[in-house]
């Protein structure tokens, strides 16, 4: 790729916060960037706002019900409009430079599959996607020459001091976690929470699904899988360390004793701007870190008692095959029913627990039994979500 042409660009969840902050900073530099197509669920007008705002030359809502409204929205651009998940994995299919994967579930693989295919640079935001397709999708990277960027600032991070020639002197990857906002809670009143509360992350300003999962520490535990597979990592070489201001986004530990660490404030700008310019660097409106006022960073260690989501996403990947797309399967279910209020937050947990212990031996030969594993668990997961419904 050239790095003085514009970039070609194709972002997959347009509509949300990754996709916002990306179109952020590509409203911030147009002379870098050329926007080929914005994707969405069913955020139409929002959709058709970033479009025109970017100058993208198409626009694709999953949900063909919000087909209508986009075209409406579009009329008079000369933008064009789609719909339908098929319309969406055609949208990552046409050729541009750079794909941002931040569609927000296991909803991803297929159009990160697509891109991945065709030999794009894919700065992949979505974590399940990694975690519920893990050695099978980074075959297709391998296969297909793809280029993965990690944007979730933890394995960002990571990327940006991992010494990837000579993983011999590579002793263990430290990943840091806020805790999230019940991170010093007892368990016991952590029952009642409600979805505000745990949408309200203490640092970071994201979406719903990941808000939630950052709150129950499953988010970290899928970081642990991600990580695991992004950098070819032994589950053991993998620690996570509690670090409540989120400026250490992760560290790498060396043979030597020598820790290398990447730090800023928490702004997901910084790590989509590394990625979007890799391997040059752009200006990111971020604030600058200024440790001598924050004075404090402070490090702990995870209670796996008061948050059992980060164990069973360990256990999943000690147990290996289909074990990882049962847990992410059964966690977007949960997590899905405590947002509309028909679980509870400590339940979300019990869900994912009982889904792995039906299916967890279940192996992942091919991308269709990845599908076919996803949907099963999804089923038992929402039966699991039910009884628990019940017993309220
Ligand atoms: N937000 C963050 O700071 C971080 C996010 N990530 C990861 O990035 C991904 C995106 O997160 P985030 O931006 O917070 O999520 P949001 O919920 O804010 O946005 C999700 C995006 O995906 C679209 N979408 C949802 N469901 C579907 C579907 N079935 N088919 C197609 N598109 C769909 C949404 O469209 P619509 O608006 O129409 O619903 C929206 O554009 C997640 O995997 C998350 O774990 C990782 C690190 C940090
Ligand atoms: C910004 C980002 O990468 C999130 O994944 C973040 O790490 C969530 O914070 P937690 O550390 O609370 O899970
Ligand atoms: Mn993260």
């Amino acid at each position: 790729m050239r790095h003085d042409a514009p970039r070609s660009l194709t972002v997959l969840g347009a509509t949300g916060s990754i996709g916002a902050s990306t179109l952020d900073l590509v409203g911030r530099a147009p002379e870098r960037f050329r926007v080929e197509a914005l994707t969405a669920n069913s955020s139409a007008e929002e959709l058709a706002k970033a479009a025109r705002a970017v100058g993208a030359k198409l626009a694709v809502v999953a949900d063909p019900a919000a087909y209508g409204a986009l075209k409406q929205a579009l009329s008079g651009s000369g933008i064009e409009a789609a719909a339908g998940a098929e319309a969406v994995v055609e949208a990552a299919e046409r050729p541009s430079d750079f794909v941002m994967s931040a569609i927000v579930g296991a909803a991803g693989l297929a159009p990160t599959l697509t891109a991945v295919r065709r030999g794009a640079v894919i700065g992949l935001a979505n974590k399940e996607t990694l975690v519920c397709a893990g050695a099978l999708f980074k075959d297709e990277v391998r296969k297909a020459g793809a280029t993965l960027l990690p944007v979730d600032s933890e394995h960002n991070a990571i990327f940006q001091v991992l010494d990837r020639e000579r993983p011999e002197g590579v002793e263990k990857i430290i990943l840091t976690a806020s805790g999230g906002p019940f991170r010093s809670w007892r368990r016991s009143d952590m029952a009642g929470v409600t979805p505000e509360q745990a949408v309200a992350h203490p640092n970071w300003s994201m979406g719903a699904k990941i808000s939630v999962d950052s709150a129950t520490m499953m988010n970290k535990g899928l970081e642990v899988i991600e990580a695991a597979y992004l950098f070819d990592q032994p589950r053991e070489k993998i620690e996570v360390l509690v670090h409540p201001q989120s400026v250490v986004h992760s560290m790498v530990a060396y043979v030597d004793g020598s820790v290398l660490a990447q730090l800023g404030a928490p702004d997901m700008r910084t790590p989509i701007a590394y990625s979007l310019a890799w391997p040059a660097r752009m200006q990111a409106p971020v604030e600058r870190l200024d440790l001598g006022r924050i004075g404090q960073l402070t490090f702990e260690a995870p209670d796996e008692v008061r948050f059992p989501a980060l164990r069973l996403a360990r256990e999943a990947l000690a147990t290996g095959a289909g074990a990882p797309s049962v847990l992410n399967a059964a966690n977007e279910i949960a997590v899905a029913a405590f947002l509309n209020r028909e679980l509870g937050f400590l339940a979300i947990a019990e869900v994912v627990e009982s889904t792995l212990e039906r299916l967890a031996g279940r192996g992942i030969p091919d991308l269709e039994s990845v599908l076919a594993l996803d949907h099963d668990a999804r089923r038992l997961a929402q039966e699991a979500q039910a009884r628990q419904a019940v017993r309220a």
